[in-house]
C-alpha cells in the first residue's frame, strides 16, 4: 500500500525527526511504500545528512520517496496522485488539489491527522475519532500518540531494546564517540547528554558540574543551546571543546538520527527536549530531564505535569521530591543546582526507576503498528471508504 506523509517544519526537528522515523519504521517492518512530502528540506538534511536539498524528487537508500512540498507543488501533484493512506502530520493542512484528488478517488484514501504527543487524559477521549470534510466525501481521523493503553503508542521500533543492549555489549560507545571525535573518552566518569532549548541559568549548573569530584564530559548537539554557549564562551566559536574545572564541555556538529539516539543509550545523564528526544530518551532508559517547548499561557507546564503524574508511579519518595524540583525549575529557566545535587545522591535509584519504566511502557503497542492496524481495519470494514 502506497502511503503518503505530509510534513511541515515548523521549529526545530521534532516534526521533521518524528515523520522520518515513521517514515522509516512503516517502510522497513510493515512493507509500506512511504513518499515523504517535506517543505524544508535542508532542515531534514541535519538530521538525514543523504537528503539533497534542491531535488524536487529523490529516493532515499531506505527506498523512502523524498517530494519537496513548496509552494509550486501542484504540477508534482498532478504527477503523483493520491495514496490509499495519507497522514497529515501535526495539522499542517493538505494542499488543497490533493485533497481535491482524494477526494475524486474511486476508493477514498484513509485520512489520518498525526497529533503531537501529551499524556493529559483528554487525549484518550479525542484518539481516533473521525472528522468529516465539510464540503467533500471525505473523513479525516486524528490519530493521538500516548504512553497508555488506547491511544495510538509511541514510536519504538522492533526489537529497540535488544538492538541497544547489543550495541552497547559490542563496544558501540566507545567507536561512536571516538568517531565524533572526542579525545580518550575512557577517562571520564560520566557522560552527560545536553540537548536543550537555551536556558537562563546554565551557568551555575555548569560550574557546579566543574566542581564534581569526578572527571565529567558534557556533550551538546547543535542548535539554540550550541550558540548560546558560544555567546557565553567565545572560545567555543573556534574550537569545539572547553574545559570548566573538572568538566569537559563539548560541542558536537549535526550527527545523523541513529547517532543521536545512540548517543542517548551511552550516556548516564540525558536532558532532552520537545517530543521525538523524550520518547527516545525512554527507550534508552536511563535517567533523563525533559524540557518542553514552550507554549502560551504556561500550557507546557500542564503538560509536564501530566506526563509526571505518569512517570512517577512507584517512584521512591525522596526522588519524586528532588526529580520534580529539578524538572519544573529547569522548564522554568531558573536555577537547579541545589536541586541537582539532591538528585545526583540519588542517581542509582533514579536509573533503576528509568529502566523498569521503560520495560513496562515497551509492553504497549507502537505507534506505527497501531497506525497499520487502524488503517488495515479502515478498509476491511469499508472498502469502498468515504
Ligand atoms: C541536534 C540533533 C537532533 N536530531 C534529531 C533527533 C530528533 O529526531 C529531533 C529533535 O526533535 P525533538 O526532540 O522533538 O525536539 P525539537 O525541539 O527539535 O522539536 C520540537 O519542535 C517543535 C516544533 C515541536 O512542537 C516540539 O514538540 C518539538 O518536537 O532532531 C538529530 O538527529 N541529530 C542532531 O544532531
Amino acid at each position: 500500500m502506497r502511503w503518503d506523509i505530509f510534513c511541515r517544519v515548523i521549529d526545530n526537528f521534532g516534526d521533521i525527526g518524528v515523520c522520518w522515523r515513521l517514515a522509516k519504521q512503516l517502510q522497513a517492518e510493515h512493507g509500506c511504500q512511504i513518499r515523504l512530502w517535506v517543505d524544508d528540506l535542508q532542515s531534514f538534511q541535519c538530521i538525514c545528512p543523504e537528503v539533497q536539498p534542491q531535488l524536487a524528487r529523490q529516493v532515499l537508500t531506505q527506498g523512502i520517496e523524498v517530494w519537496h512540498w513548496t509552494d509550486e507543488v501542484n504540477a508534482l501533484l498532478h504527477q503523483a496522485g493520491c495514496a490509499q493512506v495519507v497522514i497529515e502530520a501535526f495539522a499542517c493542512d493538505l494542499p488543497k488539489l490533493y485533497v481535491q484528488q482524494m477526494a475524486a478517488a474511486a476508493t477514498k484514501p484513509v485520512w489520518l491527522n498525526l497529533e503531537y504527543l501529551s499524556a493529559e487524559d483528554w487525549v484518550l477521549d479525542c484518539h481516533a475519532l473521525p472528522s468529516p470534510h465539510p464540503q467533500l466525501p471525505l473523513q479525516k481521523h486524528f490519530f493521538f500518540p500516548g504512553f497508555v493503553k488506547g491511544t495510538g503508542g509511541l514510536l519504538r521500533e522492533h526489537n529497540l531494546v535488544e538492538t541497544m543492549t547489543a550495541w552497547l555489549q559490542q563496544g558501540g560507545k566507545a567507536r561512536l564517540l571516538n568517531e565524533l571525535g572526542i579525545e580518550q573518552p575512557q577517562r571520564y566518569q560520566r557522560l552527560i547528554f545536553l540537548f536543550a532549548y537555551s536556558h537562563l541559568e546554565l551557568m551555575p549548573l555548569l560550574t557546579a558540574w566543574g566542581q564534581a569530584s569526578i572527571p565529567q564530559l558534557c556533550l551538546v548537539p547543535e542548535g539554540a543551546l550550541a550558540n548560546e554557549l558560544r555567546t557565553l564562551f567565545p572560545q567555543l566559536v573556534r574550537c569545539r571543546s572547553l574545559a570548566l574545572g573538572n568538566l569537559s564541555l563539548q560541542l558536537l556538529p549535526f550527527i545523523n538520527q541513529q547517532q543521536f539516539d545512540q548517543l542517548l543509550w551511552c550516556a548516564d545523564v540525558n536532558f532532552v527536549r520537545g517530543e521525538d528526544s523524550l520518547v527516545r530518551a525512554l527507550w534508552a532508559g536511563k535517567p533523563f530531564v525533559w524540557q518542553l517547548y514552550r507554549q502560551a499561557e504556561d500550557a507546557h507546564l500542564e503538560k509536564l505535569t501530566a506526563f509526571w503524574q505518569h512517570f512517577v508511579q512507584g517512584m521512591p519518595a525522596d526522588l519524586q521530591q528532588a526529580l520534580w524540583q529539578f524538572w519544573l525549575h529547569w522548564n522554568q529557566q531558573e536555577d537547579v543546582v541545589s536541586p541537582w545535587q539532591q538528585l545526583l545522591a540519588l542517581l542509582p535509584e533514579w536509573q533503576m526507576h528509568c529502566l523498569g519504566w521503560r520495560n513496562e511502557l515497551c509492553k504497549q503497542g507502537d505507534l506505527a503498528k497501531n497506525l497499520v492496524r487502524f488503517v488495515e481495519k479502515k478498509f476491511i470494514l469499508t472498502p469502498n471508504f468515504s
